[in-house]
């Protein structure tokens, strides 16, 4: 397509050799081939919400792990892209068939050692593909209680939180590794207070001594190594760190002066416990819970008692509270 003048052109006055110089500049640039003047920014292809139970079956125990997963390659050439030619493309039902057969070949023994032989497997099963990358949500089964028993093969969904992972693995690069939770849904009804915040004009919010916290946690965060990790431990540690700043000790719990405060304290005791996380960040919206007011109902209240137990949870909006914590040794990425 030839330039036009347009209102980002120098409207200078421009000498005749500057201006035939200039025109041969944009007869080049259309003689161009399509490949010299555009370059590819982000690109790749893949299968999104590849579904799949794994069972494994020792004996009459069985033991589940169910999964929704994405994959995408990306490929040394974009003659695909550029020439409709497809003779280097794997297709994405042929990487959605890699994802089940690798399971039943290998069984799963947690979703990040899943992701990373998927990496691996497509790395050196195919030479133009120079990264690999692999997002796997893992659903909550419980083996199921009966009897005051754990079950064979019975199990309960018990949405606790879902378990995240994502591998991004390049060609001669290290993959690199990233666990995550969310859905995290969790409420306590004292031991938290919001007050001294910024008095002014726009203020409403009176001091709350004693409220209700509730939120719904999620998180992600990057390993510095795989080495000696055992990555079904580390998930459950990190979702315990949350739970133990969030709630404390089961009798007297654990004071919050704030969510901000509390999220920081998670994320530190994470990185405290856990060395080979390098990099954590976590959101905790703040589902407001607020106390029905119930001064018109005098009658309701009881020894000069206030409200403190009839609350209208309130859907929106709600605060959203994050921060990132990282090692002062490690340099993001992003
Ligand atoms: O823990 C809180 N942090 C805030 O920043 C905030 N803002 C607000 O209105 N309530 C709260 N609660």
């Amino acid at each position: 397509m030839a330039m036009s003048s347009s209102k980002w052109s120098n409207p200078t006055r421009v000498n005749d050799a500057t201006s035939n110089l200039n025109y041969k500049k944009i007869k080049d640039i259309e003689n161009m081939d399509e490949r010299e003047k555009y370059a590819f920014g982000n690109y790749g292809y893949g299968k999104n919400h590849v579904k799949l139970l794994h069972v494994h079956r020792q004996g009459s125990l069985h033991k589940i792990r169910e999964y929704e997963i994405d994959v995408y390659l990306r490929l040394s050439t974009q003659n695909d892209y550029l020439e409709g030619d497809n003779r280097q493309i794997i297709a994405t039902d042929s990487q959605k068939n890699t994802v089940y057969v690798l399971a039943k070949k290998h069984g799963i023994k947690s979703p990040e050692e899943f992701g990373l032989l998927l990496c691996s497997h497509f790395l050196n099963t195919y030479k133009h593909v120079v990264e690999v990358g692999v997002k796997l949500e893992e659903y909550p089964w419980e083996r199921l209680r009966a009897e005051g028993q754990a079950h064979n093969h019975a199990f309960v969904y018990s949405p606790s939180a879902i378990r995240l992972a994502q591998i991004v693995h390049k060609r001669n690069e290290i993959a690199q590794i990233s666990g995550g939770l969310k859905n995290l849904r969790i409420l306590k009804t004292t031991q938290s207070a919001f007050k001294d915040f910024i008095e002014d004009g726009y203020r409403t919010l009176p001091d709350a001594n004693d409220r209700i916290f509730s939120t719904v946690v999620s998180s992600t965060w990057d390993y510095s190594t795989a080495n000696g990790v055992d990555f079904d431990d580390v998930w459950c540690a990190i979702k315990d760190c949350v739970l133990d700043k969030f709630a404390g000790d089961p009798e007297k719990g654990i004071f919050s002066p704030s969510v901000q405060n509390t999220l920081y304290l998670a994320e530190k005791m994470i990185l405290d416990n856990v060395p080979q996380i390098s990099r954590i960040e976590m959101q905790m919206p703040n589902k407001h819970y607020f106390p029905v007011n119930m001064s018109k109902f005098p009658q309701e209240i009881v020894d000069g008692h206030d409200n403190n137990e009839v609350y209208l949870p309130v859907d929106k909006p709600s605060g959203i509270i994050y921060a990132e914590l990282h090692r002062k040794n490690f340099v993001s990425k992003l």
